[in-house]
């Protein structure tokens, strides 16, 4: 607590200036007339003066006179030296009048100074006094102004001691029922206490119990086991009863097949039964006809013999007729009779028959049936040998001809490799795109192609101004290829990249020139996407069909672009375009690690699992890249923009695993410093531009020319394919050229950059890469 102090009063008002002040106030006051200040003092020095004022000018000439001629300068200094000087006594001799005089107006003057001496007293005390008038009225102020403060404070402190009595109460109540709550608790204690007592001897029967029923765990347990190795074993029993089950179930469905077979014999014995039946009815209704036709006749007998009677002439033929006829008939009596009698017991005998073939089929089958299913059990079971034996050959077959698959994968990866490296692991190709009629005038005089038989598909010819250049590459695309005329190249490196190789492909070339066309194309038209779709595709496609061979692969994307030597992520979800915020404050920092792979921090990686996802963030980097360009007002790509597939395969099978890397990259169009008339960040973005282009080629360069130390120097996009440049790895540039005549100078630019890059200028022999000791080389 802060105690309160009054501020320090001014101890001595009429210090040294005070007095000074008082003392120079007293010679104003002897010249000039002022107010009685303190009218007792004013009054005694009243009285001093007009005793003294008879001769006061001419007096105090003459004490001053008298003073210096008397040499006794006399210096009143404290009450003291006045009462010594008032007591003093005029000793003169009774008649020295004159003697009498001097002493007398000798002490006079002297009284005079000390007249003058108590006056600059008095007045030093009025002036002190009114100093310390004011110092009071001063101190009075602050004084009240304290106690106000004082009785503020006071107030203050009254309203916090009231607080404080309040919150004392609240305290001392909950301080009450703490106790209360305290003695209920030290009670329940005692209670919990007794009951821990009655808890611990019961926790000790309860130990004692629990030993107990930990034994009959145990032997429950033991039981268990029991019980579940008899499970295990009726399991087992349940298993082969099952299997047995089968079997019979097998068997039974043969014998209900045997039993069928037997039921439609059956059927068709009793339809056959049937028929015999049908056919003694007919035979029957034939003998009944046979019969009544026998009637009809012996009727037309009487009546012929009616009419032979009547008619004797023709009774001989009539007679013959019916004797032969009676005869006839009685031959077809006899054989029907006969027929019927025989029809008659074979149904009978048929009958009987059946029944005891059916009784004995039933009596024979039974045995039968079991021989039966006992050698159809032998025979599943042979069968079921030889099929396993199958199966077994199979197998070893299966493993022959994968072990065969994966030697001939390795083999088809050795002899791709060996093409591509006899092709050359560095490879430059150029392209020339069609002349766009913009309102421009094509003489075709600018480019032109060899057609000698070394130089054809591969040469080009510029002509710029009266000069003749003439370059070749290992391969060159005329202004009539078509996206998969290139991409037929390409594939072969997307091969590589499946295989497990680290593969670059550039398009590099002035402004215009068709590197976008080449790498993006035009997404609306199947035929004109460019060779990052296409490569996804086949990618896609390759990695589907070798899924029955085992293989799964993981493949990750990523799209970042270089600009001005800054990174931008083109897949950053919500990415706006440029400068800091455009990354969200993220550090891109590039760093390899010991497996060779490029790490680029915070970078978005997407795994990519179909076309559909990548044509979705393709759609997402382009936009990204276009929102970029309208902010930094560019009239054309001004980055190098750097797509990452990231491929990563497992044989389930064979257990082999590949890495493989595919960088599609579209580089900065390439602008001559010199031509470009480019000023401030144009100009810096032109320098930044052709250092990292001049650093490239360095890089595929001296990896060319087998140099062992390679110049990654300080640009951040040689650092970031530092390990995919060099080594085993494969690089393709493609050199993309306008066939405008006024481009000339550009385009010869661009082609001897890229004749550097491979050494492949007419008459520069080609050289083939080896491994390369990688230099660090971190920006
Ligand atoms: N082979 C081609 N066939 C048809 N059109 C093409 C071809 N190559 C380029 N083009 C067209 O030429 C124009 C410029 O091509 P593109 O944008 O690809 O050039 P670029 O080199 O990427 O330019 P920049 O450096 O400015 O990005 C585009 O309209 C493109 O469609």
């Amino acid at each position: 607590m802060s105690s309160f102090r009054p501020p320090t009063t001014p101890r001595s008002p009429l210090k040294k200036e005070n007095f000074d002040e008082a003392s120079k106030r007293r010679r104003v006051g002897l010249t000039k007339t002022t107010g009685p200040a303190n009218p007792r003092a004013r009054s005694v020095l009243s009285t001093i003066n007009a005793g003294a004022g008879v001769n006061a000018g001419a007096q105090s000439d003459n004490m001053s006179d008298a003073a210096s001629t008397n040499g006794s300068l006399i210096e009143f200094t404290c009450k003291e030296d006045v009462e010594r000087l008032l007591a003093e006594k005029l000793r003169t001799k009774k008649n020295d009048i004159k003697g009498k005089c001097e002493q007398q107006s000798e002490y006079i003057k002297k009284l005079r100074l000390c007249i003058t001496w108590t006056m600059e007293q008095v007045d030093s005390y009025l002036a002190e006094q009114e100093s310390l008038k004011t110092n009071l009225e001063g101190e009075q102020k602050r004084h009240s102004e304290l106690e106000s403060a004082l009785s503020d404070k006071i107030s203050q402190l009254t309203a916090t001691l009231e607080e404080l009595m309040r919150e004392m109460n609240s305290i001392q109540e909950a301080l009450k029922k703490e106790e209360a709550r305290k003695i209920a608790a030290i009670e329940a204690y005692e209670n919990e206490k007794s009951l821990k007592q009655v808890a611990d001897s019961s926790l000790a029967n309860l130990r004692e119990e629990l030993e107990k029923v930990r034994e009959e765990a145990k032997w429950v347990r033991d039981q268990l086991k029991m019980v579940q190795d008899n499970s295990k074993r009726l399991q087992e029993y349940n298993t082969s009863l099952q299997q047995y089950n089968s079997n019979l179930q097998e068997d039974k469905a043969k014998h209900e097949e045997t039993i069928e077979k037997l039921s439609r014999e059956k059927n068709a014995m009793s339809e056959y039964n049937c028929n015999l039946k049908d056919q003694v009815g007919s035979l029957r209704l034939q003998l009944a006809a046979s019969q009544s036709s026998q009637q009809e006749a012996l009727s037309q007998r009487d009546n012929l013999r009616d009419q032979l009677q009547t008619v004797t002439a023709a009774c001989n033929t009539a007679c013959a007729k019916v004797e032969s006829l009676e005869a006839q008939l009685e031959s077809v009596k006899e054989t029907l009779t006969k027929q019927l009698e025989l029809v008659t017991f074979e149904a009978s005998e048929l009958e009987v028959c059946f029944v005891c073939m059916y009784i004995t089929a039933v009596i024979i089958c039974v045995p039968i049936l079991c021989q039966l299913a006992d050698s159809s059990g032998v025979q599943a079971i042979t069968r079921f040998e030889n099929a396993d034996r199958t199966i077994r050959d199979l197998r070893e077959q299966l493993a022959r001809a994968e072990a065969r698959i994966s030697e001939g994968e390795a083999l088809r990866k050795r002899l791709h490799n060996t093409i591509l490296e006899l092709k050359g692991n560095i490879r430059v190709f150029c392209r020339v795109r069609p002349f766009i009629t913009d309102g421009n005038v094509y003489d075709g005089s600018a480019i032109s192609f060899p057609t000698s038989t070394d130089l054809v598909g591969r040469g080009i010819d510029l002509a710029n101004q009266t000069q003749k250049y003439s370059f070749a590459f290992d391969r060159v695309f005329g202004p009539d290829s078509s996206q998969q005329d290139v991409f037929v190249e390409i594939s072969q490196l997307v091969q590589s990249a499946l295989d497990g190789y680290k593969v670059c492909i550039f398009a590099y070339g002035q402004t215009g020139s068709g590197k976008t066309y080449t790498m993006m194309g035009r997404q609306s038209s199947e035929g004109e996407k460019g060779m990052i779709p296409r490569s996804l595709h086949q990618i896609f496609k390759t990695t589907r069909a070798l899924t029955s061979e085992g293989w799964e692969y993981c493949i990750q994307a990523s799209m970042l672009e270089i600009y001005n030597e800054t990174i931008r992520d083109l897949l950053l979800p919500g990415r706006p375009g440029v400068g800091p915020e455009a990354s969200n404050g993220k550090q891109y920092n590039i760093k390899h690690d010991a497996n060779g792979n490029t790490i680029v921090s915070d970078l978005t990686i997407e795994d990519v699992h179909s076309q559909e996802d990548v044509d979705r963030i393709l759609r997402q980097a382009e936009q990204s890249r276009s929102v970029g360009r309208t902010q930094m007002n560019e009239q054309s790509s001004r980055s190098h923009c750097v797509f990452t597939l990231r491929i990563s395969g497992v044989n389930k099978k064979t257990e082999q695993q590949v890495q493989g890397v595919l960088n599609l990259i579209d580089l900065a169009g390439s602008e001559r410093l010199a031509k470009s008339g480019a000023t401030g960040d144009r100009l810096k973005e032109t320098q930044a531009i052709n250092k990292s282009l001049s650093a490239l080629s360095d890089v595929i360069f001296s990896l060319a020319k087998k140099e062992d130390h390679v110049p990654f120097r300080n640009s951040k996009l040689t650092y970031l394919l530092q390990p995919c440049l060099g080594g085993d790895s494969k690089t393709l540039m493609f050199v993309n050229v306008s066939p405008e005549v006024p481009s000339a100078g550009e385009t010869l630019c661009s082609l001897r950059f890229a004749a550097r890059v491979n050494s492949c200028e007419i008459g520069v022999p080609r050289r083939q890469t080896q491994q390369m000791k990688l230099l660090d080389s971190r920006p």
